[in-house]
């Protein structure tokens, strides 16, 4: 199994270019399961791409890349059932089920997979699109969709404002008879995203003052040409990553916009920041001050992915940061590998208290999941010795060249077979 080496304690200066956003890239490669015919710019190469195109090609639509693109041809037939194999392969592949039951009235698919951090159910995707009209029957770990006629447009209040379930919603609503509203939905820039694309298809999303989705459902969506937003949480880690290492680092291709929430904290450890609308250059303290307390929270709060790469920095800030997490039960497995390197976290429930320490050291250290593993990437980049990271999988399903970007603003670290 491969795995990263990392010799830590040097200091990261220059430009890195920062790619296309995994998690608008995955449910818009969904949604051209509708229109066919598309070329998305800007889609990064990650093992959750390969996954969202693998599943595309079974469902019946071609994808081909050329260079930061992906063309997706028509699916003439759709063959309606994703295999287990492939739905494991990411979360992202029950957003497939609504553009599925929307083009063929019918889909035979089973659990998704993603990262674990703590239950995942998806009964708020499966109760929506119930509420428009699909049957949903479960039959030994698969479920059996169906459409009677057409779907019908419904008003859908989200106890949670779930990611997921209001790309699923989205996408299936578009081609609904009617109007879906969606209360309470998810308001995160990647939504944004997937309803621009989507409208550049000739769906009708638009969000109400008060935050609800409203798609009126039209016929049919045709091809179109779309660019994906930034990945705002591949850009916090590359921050998180120039802090640690008292670094001087500038971010191009990012939208400073979405890290409104995060970047504060890296001002409050003492870095410096100056930021144009596509570019951010953080200039770090040396030594860091611990933050204030980071609670995650649905856009425009804090978002949880960033929790990890930033807990990595305040890993050796001077003082005491609290960390809680509120969007997911189990989001802290990378807290104990941490702990290896030689920081000082105590985890309560959904609290996490990290005292810095002066200096972390190398260890052998598994990667817990996709953010995780990268924050532990971080705390290498500042660890004194060689770091030697197993399990890196994850990280290769969220962030493209990963040890080639670091290596490039001057980072010791090597991928070894
Ligand atoms: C591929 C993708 O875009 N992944 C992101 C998406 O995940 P994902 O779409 O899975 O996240 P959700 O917003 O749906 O989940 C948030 C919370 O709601 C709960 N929940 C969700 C659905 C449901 O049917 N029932 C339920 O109880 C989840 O268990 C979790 O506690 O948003 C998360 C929250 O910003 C991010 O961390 C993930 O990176
Ligand atoms: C949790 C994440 O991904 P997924 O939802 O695909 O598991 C993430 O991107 O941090």
């Amino acid at each position: 199994m491969p795995k990263l080496l990392i010799e830590g304690e040097k200091r990261l200066e220059g430009r890195l270019q920062v790619h296309g956003a995994k998690n608008s890239v995955l449910p818009i490669l969904a949604a051209t399961l509708l229109s066919g015919d598309c070329v998305i710019h800007n889609c990064p190469r990650l093992t959750d791409v390969d996954a969202a195109c693998n599943i595309l090609q079974h469902l019946g639509s071609e994808t081909r890349r050329e260079g930061d693109s992906i063309l997706v041809g028509a699916a003439d037939s759709c063959c309606c059932c994703i295999p287990d194999e492939l739905m494991r392969r990411m979360r992202s592949s029950i957003v497939f089920l609504g553009a599925i039951v929307a083009k063929c009235g019918h889909a035979r698919i089973s659990l998704p997979g993603g990262c674990e951090l703590g239950p995942r159910p998806i009964d708020l995707h499966l109760a929506a699109l119930e509420k428009l009209g699909v049957t949903i029957e479960e039959d030994h770990g698969y479920l059996n969709c169906t459409v009677k006629d057409r779907l019908r447009g419904a008003s859908i209040p989200l106890p949670f404002p779930s990611v997921g379930a209001t790309e699923n919603i989205m996408i299936a609503a578009s081609l609904a008879e009617g109007e879906t509203v969606i209360k309470n939905a998810a308001r995160e820039p990647e939504i944004s995203d997937l309803a621009a694309f989507l409208n550049a298809c000739g769906a009708r999303v638009r969000t109400t003052p008060d935050g609800d989705l409203h798609i009126t459902g039209v016929k049919s969506l045709h091809p179109a040409e779309h660019s994906v937003i930034p990945d705002r949480i591949a850009a916090a880690t590359y921050l998180s990553a120039a802090a640690v290492t008292g670094g001087d680092v500038t971010l191009d291709g990012v939208c400073t916009e979405h890290l409104a929430a995060v970047l504060p904290y890296f001002e409050e450890m003492g870095c410096r920041l100056k930021t144009a609308p596509e570019e951010i250059r953080l200039t770090a303290a040396r030594p860091l001050r611990a933050m204030s307390m980071v609670r995650t929270m649905p856009y425009p709060g804090f978002p949880t992915d960033a929790q990890s790469p930033l807990m990595a920095t305040a890993c050796v800030a001077q003082g005491s940061s609290i960390f809680v997490e509120n969007i997911f039960e189990s989001r802290y497995k990378h807290v104990p590998e941490l702990i290896r390197m030689g920081a000082d976290i105590k985890v309560e429930g959904r609290v996490a208290l990290v005292h810095g320490v002066k200096e972390l050291h190398s260890a052998t250290v598994h990667c817990t999941d996709l953010r995780g593993g990268a924050a532990i990437a971080v705390a290498a980049l500042a660890a004194a010795g060689e770091t030697e990271l197993l399990d890196i999988g994850h990280i290769d399903r969220g962030y493209e060249n990963f040890e080639e970007n670091l290596r490039g603003i001057g980072a010791a670290i090597r991928r070894v077979p």
